[in-house]
């Protein structure tokens, strides 16, 4: 549904060649949710932005349904563009006119009848809870009120695909969490395919299929959100998960127990405790693990549990082989 073959964008500037966007591959197949995630300057917003040529690739291919898009004329760009609603952290919101004015003048200039207009702000107000608002200004409602409106108004074009830039970013964690429900809402009723860019691990974990992480205008490292959450390889892509699932034990700790045994981080997918596990280690080998971290993190598609274990003694292979026969992802954190 969606696809990018090595885009690449630079911006010339006073200071020289930016390169915002390195070679990014990427593909959002249709109902499926994508996330991508990076620190501030690792080019999330240009990259979302070519997906929709708000910003035209320097090089490279994208691709929304089987269209390539950086050969299109003008009217058939625009035409392309309908099927393509997006969503800003800032809302975008017109301040004179009402939630429901905000939703049937863009459709208005998209020569979309009166009636047809009006029918539609009602339903995609229902589907985002704000009919009760229609009237309202902007500045009468709050932040996650002001991005329902934009949803509404993004969906009220009838895309089959969304593109969401930091839409939670402004927002306290309560209502973060209610944005991106209605997000899954939106993805799972009305089948609607997202891309989403975000600095947060949080957004990622609730509602993402595929992650992509992003430095310095490359993907560094892509997989299933799964995938991700169990093997992070590259350090950037761990910093994230130590914000979301408090895999990180203090230095001057590890340094210690370290001295006398070594440390195991045990990831496993399923809902399976962590319990058969450590009694499993201690009846078979005889050692007696002691439990430093230990816990379960919900993703869209499934559960991780985390588990951070001391062992005294050498390190030994038919431990972490044993594990690793069971399913168990092994790291030994020095
Ligand atoms: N119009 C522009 N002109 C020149 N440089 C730009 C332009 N837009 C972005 N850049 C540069 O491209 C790089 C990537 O910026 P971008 O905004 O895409 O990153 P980001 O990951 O979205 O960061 P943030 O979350 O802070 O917006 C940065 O070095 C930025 O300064």
């Amino acid at each position: 549904m969606i696809q990018l073959r090595n885009v690449v964008k630079t911006f010339d500037t006073k200071q020289g060649v930016v390169e915002a966007v390195k070679d990014v591959n990427l593909h959002v197949k249709k109902g499926e949710i994508h996330g991508v995630i990076g620190y501030s300057g690792a080019g999330k917003s240009t990259l979302i932005r070519c997906v929709n040529l708000l910003e035209r690739p320097t090089s490279g291919e994208v691709i929304i349904n089987g269209i390539e898009l950086t050969s299109l004329k003008l009217p058939q760009l625009r035409e392309v563009r309908q099927n393509i609603g997006m969503i800003f952290q800032s809302f975008n919101l017109l301040k004179t006119a009402t939630v429901f004015e905000n939703i049937t003048i863009p459709l208005r200039l998209l020569n979309i009848s009166n009636e047809e207009a009006n029918e539609r702000a009602e339903r995609y107000l229902e589907i985002v809870g704000l009919s009760e608002r229609k009237n309202a200004y902007p500045s009468q409602l709050s932040g996650g009120q002001k991005q329902r409106v934009a949803i509404a108004r993004a969906l009220s074009q009838e895309p089959e695909v969304l593109l969401s830039d930091e839409s939670t970013s402004a927002l306290d964690p309560e209502t973060t969490d209610s944005i991106l429900d209605l997000l899954l809402k939106i993805n799972k009723e009305l089948g609607i395919t997202i891309l989403l860019i975000t600095h947060e691990m949080n957004v990622i974990q609730k509602i993402c299929d595929h992650v992509y992480v992003m430095e310095r205008g490359q993907v560094i490292e892509e997989g299933t959100t799964i995938e991700l959450f169990t093997k992070p390889k590259n350090p950037t892509t761990q910093k994230f998960l130590n914000a979301v699932s408090q895999r990180q034990l203090a230095p001057a700790l590890i340094e210690q127990l370290t001295l006398e045994g070594y440390i195991l981080r045990l990831t496993f997918v399923g809902d399976a405790t962590g319990d058969p596990l450590i009694a499993s280690l201690t009846e078979k080998f005889h050692v007696k693990p002691n439990i430093l971290s230990a816990n379960i993190i919900e993703l869209k598609n499934g559960i991780v549990g985390n588990l951070v274990i001391h062992l005294e003694g050498q390190r030994d292979e038919k431990i972490v082989q044993y594990l690793t026969a069971n399913g168990v992802y092994v790291e030994e954190v020095l």
